[in-house]
């Protein structure tokens, strides 16, 4: 009760006038001080007017006066107070309405004789008390207490008692006044030593510390990556200089016109192949494979890098069960990748299954598995799924088995660790794990969840899960990639800006740069400076002037997708097409393959198009909407200016964005992103059918939401 008073009271002392608590506090003790001296004054004075002889002889007699003259005092603020309400209370904080707050209560609790001792105590303490507001706090917070001590006492006593007690309870006041006294000089002598001598803890303080800052530290694995060179056109590699790649392969990529393998690929496929080299029951030396992380920019090639070793250590297959299973983000993703193992898997007797949920799931499930002579039997070798459609099967499916998977490969790494919320993975090595029924219990293939490696473990060899995670904008969070729970990883990495600290080396580390990502060689960046209004006309310019196309153009949600597509529809002259979730996955099909033919200029699309989707020929992308995130920025451009070659991406940005989104590219390592002006009177001559169009595209609204309705 004390403290708050106190605090209240402090508050009102002008907080604005930038003094300290401390020196605040000083103005309060004087100030009490002042006040008690003026009491006591008061006082003495009306005892010696009152009756000179007893006040000259002194004594118990002019003390039962002084202390009749404060009841008479405390009983008049407590009735003043009472009349003011409880309102008052904190209009005027004072510090004589502290002390009889303080009372107050006591008095409620204790009667009359309280209030006697209430008052002395309200004298004493000011002249006593020399070291601060808190000190003031504690003692007006231990008398009260020795106070409440006492009332607990008298009350049990009878009333018979209490006019005897009364004197003698006068002659204990007054020595245990003269006590608290010394005790109040002590503490206040006390506290100027230090808080730890006096005994009290004072609490607050006026000192401020200083936090040491701290640094991130990367495991070895993250800090030092095996490097991946990022221009493609310089470090080509030869296909026949990359060992272990098997004739029938070579032949297939030749075919395929791929000639040379990207860094990536010469780096990944050997490590990759390394580690099944000696068969699928465990990696080099009897141990179990390291497990392989690829960060290299979009476009150079990380597919090819898991699909070429993947189908060659599975091409020796005995049964056909699945082995490798790849999880993707999107339907239109996990069919571009499985696109991709066809192509190659062609000619093997490897046979491969998308679960997307482009089919239903019954088809699906057909697709999966076959049942002949009461034995059910899988038809799938490798498996391309997206994590929702993949924890269907294995909730599901009766008899869909993940329990011979060697390959976890997990694409957009980055994006399925923040969907790792779903538990996708958790489900999939619980199927992995799962243990064998009946007699298969004996099998070779019977797999325990890997621990600590003992004799005992590595006695009975099984065959090992591989996790490979790709990404062009991998996280470098140790904490993420943790809940991938990988084993002794290896990173390839292009990002050369790699921070110098290791786990080993953790004194004296410099500052952590912030994460930074590699941009494709070939990719020319541009923002154009523009206002809300003039956005679709600058889409137009760019296409209808300047001729760039095909284009590929992001807003930050479908709605405004649909809305611009309407609106370029309706301008004329330009052939447009939008992409996002309006639309039915065979619809986004059918979208993408028309653009990558050609047949569409300017494809308007969410982000839904933003990562990892491969359109050849893509020349200019555009952020119509400036993206928040610089992930998504890297994808989005990187739709662009793929497999070494040239592109362009340019992004429109309002005057308020501009300081902020520059800065996120530049921290992340941009090469350079450059201003780029178009001038008003290039935009002048669309202006006035603009305008038409506008009209036209309110009515086009209001028929869509009518028909929605209906
Ligand atoms: N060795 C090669 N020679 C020629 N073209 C190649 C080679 N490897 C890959 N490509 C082509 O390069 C393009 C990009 O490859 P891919 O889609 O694998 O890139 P990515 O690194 O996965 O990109 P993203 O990060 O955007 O997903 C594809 O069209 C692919 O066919």
């Amino acid at each position: 009760m004390s403290l708050f008073a106190i605090n209240r009271y402090l508050g009102d002392e002008n907080d604005n006038d930038g003094s300290t608590s401390e020196s605040r506090s000083k103005a309060l003790l004087a100030k009490l001080h002042e006040q008690a001296r003026a009491r006591q004054q008061q006082n003495s004075k009306i005892a010696e007017e009152g009756n000179p002889e007893l006040s000259a002889k002194g004594g118990t007699t002019s003390k039962k006066r002084k202390k009749q003259q404060n009841d008479q005092d405390a009983a008049e603020k407590v009735q003043k107070k009472k009349s003011k309400g409880v309102n008052q209370e904190s209009s005027e904080p004072d510090c004589e309405d502290l002390s009889a707050n303080t009372q107050t209560a006591e008095r409620s609790l204790s009667g009359k004789k309280k209030k006697r001792k209430g008052t002395k105590t309200e004298h004493n303490e000011p002249e006593s008390s020399d070291s601060g507001a808190v000190l003031e706090t504690v003692l007006v917070e231990r008398k009260s207490k020795q106070q409440r001590g006492t009332v607990v006492e008298k009350t049990e006593e009878s009333d018979s008692e209490e006019q005897e007690e009364d004197d003698e309870d006068e002659s204990d006041e007054d020595e245990s006044m003269e006590e608290t006294k010394e005790q109040t000089e002590q503490l206040a002598e006390n506290s100027e030593k230090s808080p730890s001598q006096s005994g009290f803890t004072i609490l607050g303080g006026f000192e401020k510390k200083t936090v040491q800052k701290v640094q991130m530290v990367l495991p070895q694995w993250l800090a030092q990556p095996d490097i991946v060179q990022r221009d493609i056109n310089k470090n080509l590699v030869p296909i026949r200089d990359v060992p272990g790649i098997c004739p029938r392969l070579l032949k297939k990529l030749e075919s395929n016109g791929i000639q040379n393998f990207f860094p990536v690929q010469a780096e990944v496929i050997p490590a990759i192949l390394e580690s099944a080299s000696h068969g699928l029951l465990v990696g080099r030396g009897g141990y179990r494979p390291r497990d392989i992380c690829v960060s290299a920019p979009t476009g150079s090639g990380k597919t090819l890098a898991f699909v070429i070793p993947v189908i060659q250590a599975l091409s020796k297959r005995v049964v056909r069960e699945i082995r490798a299973l790849v999880v993707l983000p999107t339907k239109e993703l996990a069919q571009q990748v499985c696109k991709v193992f066809c192509s190659y898997a062609e000619g093997t007797s490897l046979k491969v299954v998308m679960v997307a949920g482009q089919k239903s799931f019954a088809a699906e499930q057909t697709s999966l598995l076959e049942t002949s002579g009461g034995r059910t039997r899988s038809l799938a070798d490798i498996v391309v799924a997206t994590p929702g459609r993949l924890v269907d099967h294995i909730n599901k499916t009766p008899d869909f088995s993940l329990r011979h998977l060697r390959f976890l490969i997990i694409d957009e790494a980055d994006r399925m660790i923040d969907s790792m919320h779903q538990s996708w993975l958790s489900q999939v090595v619980k199927a992995v794990y799962a243990p064998w029924c009946g007699s298969d219990g004996a099998s070779i293939f019977r797999r325990t969840e890997p621990g600590p490696i003992t004799a005992a473990s590595l006695f009975q060899p099984q065959m090992p899960l591989q996790k490979l995670l790709f990404s062009a904008t991998l996280t470098q969070n140790p904490e993420k990639l943790q809940q991938l729970g990988l084993h002794q990883p290896r990173l390839f990495s292009s990002t050369h800006s790699r921070p110098s600290a290791t786990a080993s080396s953790t004194t004296d580390v410099p500052p952590q740069p912030q994460e930074k990502f590699n941009f494709p060689q070939g990719l020319t960046e541009y923002y154009v400076p523009c206002t809300l209004s003039k956005k679709p006309l600058l889409i137009l310019h760019f296409i209808l002037r300047l001729k760039f196309s095909p284009v590929l153009c992001f807003t930050n949600s479908r709605e405004g997708a649909h809305r611009l597509f309407l609106l370029v529809q309706l301008f004329g002259g330009v052939r447009v097409a939008e992409f996002s979730s309006r639309l039915s996955p065979g619809e986004r099909k059918k979208t993408l393959k028309e653009f990558e033919q050609g047949k569409i200029q300017l494809l308007i699309s969410t982000d839904a198009a933003a990562r990892g989707i491969d359109i050849k020929g893509v020349k200019c992308v555009v952020n119509y909407d400036a993206p928040q995130f610089i992930r998504t920025y890297i994808h989005r451009v990187g739709r662009t200016a793929r497999a070494g070659k040239a592109g362009l991406a340019f992004t429109f940005l309002l005057g308020v964005q501009e300081k902020n989104f520059l800065q996120m590219v530049r921290d992340a390592g941009s090469p350079g992103i450059q201003r780029q002006i178009v001038k008003p009177e290039n935009l002048t001559g669309m202006e006035l059918d603009y305008q038409q169009t506008l009209l036209k595209l309110e009515d086009v609204i209001k028929e869509e939401r009518a028909k929605r309705r209906i």
